[in-house]
């Protein structure tokens, strides 16, 4: 299987109050085509710093990183075509309804409004959007519902890599669901690699096929999750994904979650 995507010793530095942070501290990592690839961290541990670099949004200090073999750097509006981004909070014009939003957000692409149309309605029965909600505001929808619109915006541009930050951080568990149903639902019918981050640990295992755990800046573990898993035996009786996340990170999720980590 070729690589979707190719990270090499990614470093970047932010400077807060005069003090110089390292985000990253060099990762590398490697995405396969078709694949989810979940990466784990802390708070501050460098997981949305990638993914804006990955999406072209930042340019890393020092390494590489390729997308479908195309620099982020230098093919940046190749890499642009190829690629589209899920954010915790996704904006929109609350006030405009779905189909607008949905619609100005294709015509920045050069997508025609005739063609928008078409794909918001084919995306949406695709999705399990009630087309009947397509023309209330945005501001009358639930957070569940806002995240599937931004799914369906970030696909009227068929990207054939989605990246995808916290995607149901805040969401109820109904919501949560089905996103993730979703999530599965694009993997198996339309092939989109995916890069994934979560804090939900029983999320990471259902649904990535590879995961990697950061941590202060650098992947600290690697593997399909049974794999990780795996590794625990005989240092932790029947060990859950929750173990593999705290061997790691020396962390609780719970502390991972609220501690924002000093990375200087
Ligand atoms: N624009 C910025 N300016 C200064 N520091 C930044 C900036 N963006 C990120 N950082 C710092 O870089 C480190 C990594 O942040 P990043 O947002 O990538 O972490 P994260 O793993 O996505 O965290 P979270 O789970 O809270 O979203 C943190 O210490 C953060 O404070």
């Amino acid at each position: 299987m070729a690589d979707a995507l190719f990270a090499n010793n990614v470093v970047k530095l932010f400077k807060k109050n005069k003090k110089e942070i390292k985000a990253l501290k060099g990762v590398s990592l490697r995405i396969k085509e078709g694949e989810i690839y979940g990466l784990l961290g802390p708070n501050g541990s460098g997981k949305s710093t990638f993914i804006r670099i990955a999406s072209t949004l930042l340019i890393p200090d020092r390494g590489s990183v390729s997308v479908f073999g195309h620099d982020v750097e230098k093919e940046a509006g190749v890499v642009q075509k190829l690629i589209n981004r899920v954010s915790v909070e996704a904006s929109f014009f609350r006030k405009l309804s779905a189909i607008e939003n949905l619609a100005f957000s294709a015509g920045l692409y050069g997508i025609s409004k005739r063609e928008a149309i078409k794909k918001i309605y084919y995306l949406s029965e695709r999705f399990g959007l009630d087309e009947k909600r397509l023309k209330d505001p945005l501001e009358d929808f639930s957070r569940g519902m806002q995240q599937k619109v931004a799914i369906v915006r970030a696909f009227m541009t068929e990207p054939r890599m989605l990246l995808l930050d916290e995607p149901t951080t805040g969401l109820d568990p109904r919501a949560k669901r089905d996103v993730q149903s979703l999530i599965r639902d694009v993997k198996l019918n339309m092939n989109t690699t995916m890069l994934l981050t979560t804090h939900d640990m029983e999320e990471a295992e259902k649904l990535c096929d590879y995961v990697g755990i950061i941590h202060l800046g650098k992947i600290v573990a690697e593997g399909r999750p049974q794999e990780l898993k795996n590794q625990l035996r005989g240092k932790v009786d029947n060990p859950t994904f929750e173990d593999v996340f705290m061997e790691h990170t020396g962390m609780s999720l719970e502390d991972a979650q609220y501690q924002e980590v000093e990375t200087a």
